[in-house]
């Protein structure tokens, strides 16, 4: 366009008329802009079908960019896409700053968080006490259990961690649902036209509708999160322009936040630790010292089950499963640009944004670039020991800036709890050995893409869990 920085070159690299970028991004995200980064430098624009960005590869202007208020996080315009909330939010930007202050009181937190995590390590249990019990009553408590990895990873996962946020709640009628929508969430972050969705989405569409309509049903359960009883508290002192059918969105949208990226990383890092001897090594010997062997069979309501802080001693696990998560965690993370602006990159450059135009930054880039992961294909366990996450250049699996996933704590526990369960309480075995599944391309993008095909598992019980 005439009027834009002609310094910012159009990436030529993998595009075609018209759909510019799509396919090749259909291909290999990662690779398009990895060799677009080596051939365009620190900043370059890339186009999908009708929608253009401005790519910053390097993680240090990007975070000069999310620092600069003229270019704006769209959650609002994302979750109307995604999530089909009404244009009636963008009149009403208080909602905003009210449920930020939730995030940080209750999930990222360490008081506030407290109570989550010793919910959620108790619900852990009492849903393995539960399978270990009824598999004794079929007298199958010995034979091994096929299933598949990712599959096994959604059912550690899916109840205790949504009793642990919304309170008891019929999560069975709730998976189905999810599971419909989560499989095809990718496609509602392209602005196709409506008909589109209404035609080849409708069970995807009834799912999310039939996920809001089940949070307006149950709108006080019991046993829910303090965080989940003040936000819908700070809902219902915005009644007078948020309809219950809004609210029900809203929760919807973070039903999926809590569940979409944390059952793929559950998923990668029982994949990546299982199979690496030297990690599980680790791991082992500190779960010794710092997880207290608490029976299956005896745990009732007086047990005193891990706490955050026992699972935090798990350094050598926290590390893991920080690795992990840069192998695979690869968001890609949008601004706009409100009104016409200049910022300066870490080559020198100053490039001119003009009010409208959209900036994108790639997680998939920093987490491979070997100056700040050396060695950056491959899964090294300990990787992250004794360092801050956080503060590591270039490690961003969580976004950053303002709109940082606030769920990335609670997040952490969780993955650990379920690595920690399954090594201390169960058997298994791999299938085969040698199958590296990849991740489901059309997801990467998104935080973190479930594999493109299940892992096949057995596993069973321990006998004696002492
Ligand atoms: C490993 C698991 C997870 C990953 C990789 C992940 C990743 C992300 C990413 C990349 C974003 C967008 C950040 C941005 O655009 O700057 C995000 C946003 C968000 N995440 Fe997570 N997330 C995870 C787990 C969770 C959990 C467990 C929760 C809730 C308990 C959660 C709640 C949210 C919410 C509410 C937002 C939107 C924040 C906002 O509106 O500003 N996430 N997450």
């Amino acid at each position: 366009k005439p009027d834009e920085d002609s310094s910012i070159p159009y990436a030529k690299y993998g595009s075609y008329p018209i759909i510019g970028h799509l396919i090749a991004f259909t291909r290999n995200r990662t690779k398009v802009l990895l060799e677009c980064h080596r051939r365009y430098g620190a900043c370059f624009r890339i186009r999908l079908a009708n929608q253009r960005f401005i790519m910053i590869p390097s993680h240090a202007d990007w975070m000069a960019i999310v620092k600069n208020s003229s270019f704006k996080f769209t959650g609002t315009e994302l979750g109307i896409e995604i999530f089909g909330f009404s244009s009636v939010f963008l009149d009403h930007p208080e909602l905003d700053p009210d449920t930020h202050r939730l995030y940080v009181q209750h999930l990222k937190n360490r008081d506030g968080l407290h109570p989550m995590v010793v919910e959620f390590v108790r619900r852990m249990y009492e849903a393995m006490r539960n399978e270990k019990v009824s598999l004794e009553k079929n007298h199958s408590a010995s034979k091994w259990i096929s299933t598949g990895l990712l599959e096994f990873s959604h059912r550690m996962l899916f109840r205790p961690s949504t009793v642990a946020l919304f309170g008891d709640i019929d999560t069975a009628a709730l998976e189905q649902h999810f599971r419909l929508f989560d499989n095809k969430f990718h496609y509602f972050f392209i602005p196709f036209p409506k008909w589109v969705y209404s035609y080849f989405l409708r069970k995807e569409l009834n799912a999310r509708s039939s996920l809001g309509k089940s949070w307006q049903n149950n709108c006080d359960p019991n046993n829910a999160s303090n965080f989940y009883r003040d936000r819908l508290a700070v809902y219902e002192s915005h009644s007078d322009w948020l309809p219950k059918e809004e609210i029900g969105k809203l929760v919807t949208a973070f039903f999926w936040a809590s569940l979409g990226n944390t059952i793929p990383a559950v998923f990668w890092s029982l994949f990546y630790i299982l199979r690496d001897p030297k990690a599980l090594q680790h791991i082992q010997q500190e779960m010794d010292v710092h997880l207290p062997f608490i029976s299956l069979d005896e745990a009732d309501s007086s047990t005193a089950y891990w706490t955050p802080e026992q699972i935090d001693s798990c350094m050598y696990l926290e590390s893991a499963i920080n690795e992990t998560i840069r192998l695979v965690g690869a968001p890609f993370m949008l601004r706009k640009c409100c009104r016409d602006a200049q910022t300066s990159l870490e080559d020198g450059r100053q490039i001119n944004i003009k009010a409208g135009e959209n900036l994108a930054w790639y997680a998939g880039v920093s987490h491979f670039d070997e100056n700040l992961f050396p060695r950056a294909n491959e899964f090294i366990f300990d990787r992250f020991l004794n360092k801050k996450a956080e503060s590591v250049p270039g490690y961003m699996p969580f976004g950053g800036g303002k709109s940082i996933c606030p769920g990335r704590f609670f997040a952490r526990y969780e993955i650990k709890t379920c690595v920690a369960m399954l090594l201390r309480y169960m058997e298994y075995q791999f299938k085969d050995m040698k199958a590296v599944p990849k991740q489901k391309l059309t997801r990467v993008g998104f935080g973190i893409a479930p594999p493109d095909h299940d892992v096949p598992i057995v596993y069973r019980y321990r006998v004696c869990s002492h």
